[in-house]
Order: structure tokens, then C-alpha cells, then sequence
């Protein structure tokens, strides 16, 4: 099992003394976090993130709109946190309300203070592997200090990405490809047959889809690294992931857990991004 709370509890830390730091230089790293509307995934996001901040030394603050919601009026709200020096980092809940085009919103966050790494310039740069620093997907990145902490070689092994999102999907690729893996990026259109056939060959499967036990044992190579992404809330009330933890745990050598896996993690990520911003926009240089 891969302990997602307490290899997030070390980045955590991390983030903190980073955070101290620039404390005593007088910066106070700052988040704002727009949710517009009501997805149960993002108000799960919500609660955790503020007292994650509350934590590691992170002012954040949350603008929580109603569905209703213009388009004009996120960007209004995105331009005034542009900005704000106080602000070092500005992430938009995913998914807005339909009637809001989210790729506008992303182009209209500064590159310099887009801590979901979402924006074109930030996508083009991790596509492109460029050198440098520049904000990357929290969730992918947080699964690769998951896949670090099972000191595993991934360099030359196979991987499999389920889901094709730009909030992991994309990213996870870019990063998994970057580790020297080589990777297959599957989505709702490839076969489940060809699925199947493709995850068996896989030594590492990420997946993010959003679809409860879409994964299964039978699906897996005896010993491979599986990641679960998902988060679904069914109807009792619980948090499953899109993995059928059951059987897919007596046949994979590391798996993460939901919950307890990718989502304290993210959180984790989110902070430590947050305070390589500040440090990036105050000219400041962490060790
Ligand atoms: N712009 C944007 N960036 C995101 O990264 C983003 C987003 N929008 N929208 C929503 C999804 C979802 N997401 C979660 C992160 C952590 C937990 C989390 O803390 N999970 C705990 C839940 C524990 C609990 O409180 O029950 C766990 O898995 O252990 C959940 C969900 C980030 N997302």
C-alpha cells in the first residue's frame, strides 16, 4: 500500500519550512481558490486545502460563487487576482458551470501565478520539456513523488494512462514519458478489450476516469503499480476510487488507496507549488 497521507505529510513539511523562510524575508505565500458552483469533488478539494494552508504557512482564500455565475464576471474576478501582489497563486475549481468556457478562464490566469499549471504557455512548456521552472498539474505531480517513494526504476518501463484530462491525464503523460517510461494514453474510446490487453502489459497504471471499479485484478500484471486518481461518491455515502481495490490489490505490488492516496497528496503538491511561485515571483531562490 502506498501511504499517500504520510509521504504528503513530508512534502507538507517541506513546503513549511520553504514557507518559513520566505516568512522571514517578509513574504507570506498566498493562494486564491474560485469555485463556482457545487461538484462534490471540488468541495471535498475546498476543505482540505484551507487546512492544508492553514499548516504549512499559506494565506489562502476561497471565492466561492453561485451556479449562476457569468463568464464576464469569473474573469473580472480572475483580472483583480492578477493583479493582487498578495497573490502568488490562483487556481479555478474544474469543472465550471457549462455555460462558462473553462479554457478561456485558464488563458486569463498570468502564467507566473497558475498553480494548477493549466495555462497554454505552462501545458506547451511540460509538453515540450523545456528546462526551467513553471508550474506542472498537482495531481500528476503528486503522483510522481508517489512513484518516487516507491523507489522503483520506471526509466524504460511500461506505462498506462487512463484518461485524457488536462487536469491529470495530459499532464500524467508528459511527466511519466519525461521519467523515460514508455507510455500508452487510453481514454473512453479505446476498446475494452483492447484495454484490457494494454493494462496487462503495463507496469505502472495510472487511472482517471471517474468511472467506480472500472479497473479490476484481471486487468493487472502480477506486480504492478497501480494509481488510483479516481474519486467518486456513491450513493451511501462513501469515497471509492476507479480502481476495485479488492481485486486488484493481491496482484499489484504498490497501490494507492482511496482515500488516503492521490488526494492528500494533491493537496501536499498544491501547497509546495504555491510556495515555489512565491519564491519565483519575490526573485527569491529555495534551496
Ligand atoms: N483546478 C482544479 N484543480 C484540481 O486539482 C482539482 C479541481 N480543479 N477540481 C476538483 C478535483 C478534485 N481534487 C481533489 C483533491 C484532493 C482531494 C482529497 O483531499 N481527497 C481525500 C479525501 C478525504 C476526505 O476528506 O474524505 C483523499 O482522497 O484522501 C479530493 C479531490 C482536485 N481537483
Amino acid at each position: 500500500m502506498i501511504d499517500g497521507k504520510t509521504i504528503a505529510q513530508t512534502v507538507r513539511a517541506r513546503a513549511a519550512e520553504r514557507a518559513q523562510k520566505l516568512a522571514e524575508m517578509g513574504i507570506v505565500p498566498g493562494l486564491a481558490v474560485i469555485l463556482v458552483g457545487e461538484d462534490p469533488a471540488s468541495q471535498i478539494y475546498v476543505r482540505n486545502k484551507s487546512r492544508a494552508a492553514k499548516k504549512v504557512g499559506v494565506q489562502s482564500q476561497t471565492i466561492v460563487m453561485p451556479v449562476e455565475t457569468t463568464e464576464a464576471e469569473v474573469l473580472a474576478i480572475v483580472a483583480q487576482l492578477n493583479e493582487d501582489a498578495a497573490v502568488d497563486a490562483i487556481l479555478v475549481q474544474s469543472p465550471l458551470p457549462k455555460h462558462i468556457d473553462e479554457e478561456k478562464v485558464q488563458e486569463a490566469i498570468l502564467p507566473s501565478k497558475d498553480v494548477d499549471g493549466f495555462h497554454p504557455e505552462n501545458i506547451g512548456r511540460l509538453f515540450a520539456n523545456r528546462a526551467g521552472y513553471y508550474p506542472i498539474a498537482n495531481t500528476p505531480r503528486g503522483v510522481m513523488t508517489l512513484l518516487d517513494a516507491t523507489q522503483q526504476t520506471l526509466h524504460g518501463k511500461q506505462a498506462i494512462v487512463i484518461g485524457r484530462s488536462i487536469l491529470v491525464g495530459r499532464p500524467m503523460f508528459s511527466l511519466l514519458e519525461r521519467a523515460n517510461m514508455t507510455v500508452t494514453l487510453a481514454h473512453r474510446h479505446t476498446p475494452r478489450a483492447e484495454l484490457r490487453r494494454l493494462t496487462q502489459q503495463a507496469d505502472v497504471v495510472v487511472v482517471a476516469t471517474g468511472v467506480p471499479g472500472l479497473i479490476t485484478g484481471d486487468d493487472l500484471k502480477e506486480g504492478a503499480t497501480v494509481i488510483d486518481v479516481g474519486i467518486n461518491r456513491l450513493a451511501d455515502g462513501s469515497l471509492v476510487g476507479d480502481v476495485d481495490f479488492a481485486s486488484a490489490e493481491p496482484k499489484a505490488a504498490f497501490i494507492t488507496p482511496v482515500p488516503g492516496g492521490v488526494g492528500p497528496m494533491t493537496i501536499a503538491t498544491l501547497m509546495q507549488t504555491t510556495v515555489e511561485l512565491a519564491a519565483v515571483n519575490h526573485g527569491v531562490e529555495l534551496d
